[in-house]
């Protein structure tokens, strides 16, 4: 269960992954485009993962439609907006919203820039005059390759002081962290964060890659670290945080079995690992689910899961000072 005492965090929580179905739905009318359904019943199974998807594309072509939906900067700055009352729904006081702004742009040719400054907007203005505080990560897409990746890198980067950091995602097997170097040099000299999505289709090598060629001081999944010991201490001696996304595991199959999910373990070894949803809308689960249901069939204890909300506190994106007001808070 979530301690209400504590302060409750959701660090990896994807803005393009977290669209409402009726909003999906809304937009699809209004723009005008070809849905596969009309109703929110039919549109479920394909803007959700009902069923375990057999491997992470799979998973990730059912975020397709919350973006394929975005007709212009409007509807883009109403989902962020829209982020930001479900995550106040959740009770959550701080978290990191996460968004690829060529992957919303794409189908209906706006600008990776233009996008951005639209999620920046609705963000500032859903979460004003609300007890939560909300940071921007940007997110490159390596399914589209390096050079789209570098357009899209130029738009965040134009919006840097509004973010906290950049991620990479998408698809890890095609596009290995090695052709990003060079893109993720420019986010370091941007003064910017790095968090990679790593050894979650991959191996444990894919995480020291991110770690030591593209500078990640956290890892988004991280699953496999726990087949190598070496990196496991590593992980622990230098900070390295693992923003774990429990449910989200089970359905793009990364794990078999929720009670074989490494998280326990992270936190036994005294890693700074977390507890996050990843998106929401497409698995169809909240925050408040990770904790009540997934959390305690991956073996945690309350007192784990009070060590992952004391956890996600030390490695968020903030100054010290904000650190310590968000722990005062309670
Ligand atoms: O669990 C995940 N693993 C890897 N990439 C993901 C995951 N969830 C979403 N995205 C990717 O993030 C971008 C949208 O924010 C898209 O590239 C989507 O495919
Ligand atoms: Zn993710």
């Amino acid at each position: 269960m979530i301690n209400k005492t504590l302060p409750l965090l959701d660090l990896h929580r994807h803005l393009d992954g977290n669209v409402r179905a009726s909003t999906i739905l809304e937009l699809g009318q209004q723009f005008n485009l070809a849905l596969p359904a009309q109703d929110l019943e039919g549109l479920r199974e394909h803007v959700q993962v009902i069923d375990n998807a057999p491997d992470l594309m799979a998973f990730l072509a059912k975020l397709d439609w919350g973006v394929k939906v975005l007709g212009d900067y409007d509807a883009c700055r109403r989902i962020a907006m829209e982020n930001v009352a479900d995550a106040v729904a959740q009770n959550i006081d701080y978290t990191e919203l996460r968004f690829s702004p060529y992957y919303m742009a794409q189908t209906h040719n706006l600008h990776p820039q233009g996008v951005t400054e639209a999620v920046i907007d609705g963000v500032k203005a859903a979460s004003q005059d609300q007890d939560i505080k909300v940071n921007l990560i940007g997110i490159m897409s390596r399914t589209f390759g390096v050079e789209k990746c570098q357009y899209e890198l130029d738009a965040l980067l134009a919006c840097k002081d509004s973010l906290v950091a950049v991620d990479l995602a998408g698809d890890e097997i095609g596009y290995p962290g090695e052709l990003f170097v060079g893109h993720f040099k420019q986010v370091r000299d941007a003064y910017l964060g790095v968090t990679i999505h790593a050894g979650e289709a991959r191996d444990a090598q894919s995480i020291w890659q991110a770690i030591n060629e593209l500078g990640a001081t956290r890892i988004g999944h991280g699953v496999k670290a726990i087949e190598d010991p070496k990196l496991m201490d590593f992980l622990r001696d230098n900070h390295i945080g693992i923003e774990s996304c429990l449910t989200s595991n089970l359905l793009t199959s990364t794990v078999n079995d929720i009670q074989a999910h490494p998280l326990k373990q992270f936190l036994a070894h005294g890693i700074l690992a977390c507890i996050n949803t990843d998106d929401p809308a497409v698995q169809g689960i909240e925050l408040d689910y990770e904790y009540r249901v997934a959390a305690p069939k991956a073996g945690l204890t309350q007192s784990d899961m009070e060590l992952a909300q004391r956890n996600a506190i030390d490695i968020a994106f903030l100054s010290d000072s904000d650190k310590q007001a968000l722990r005062a808070k309670y």
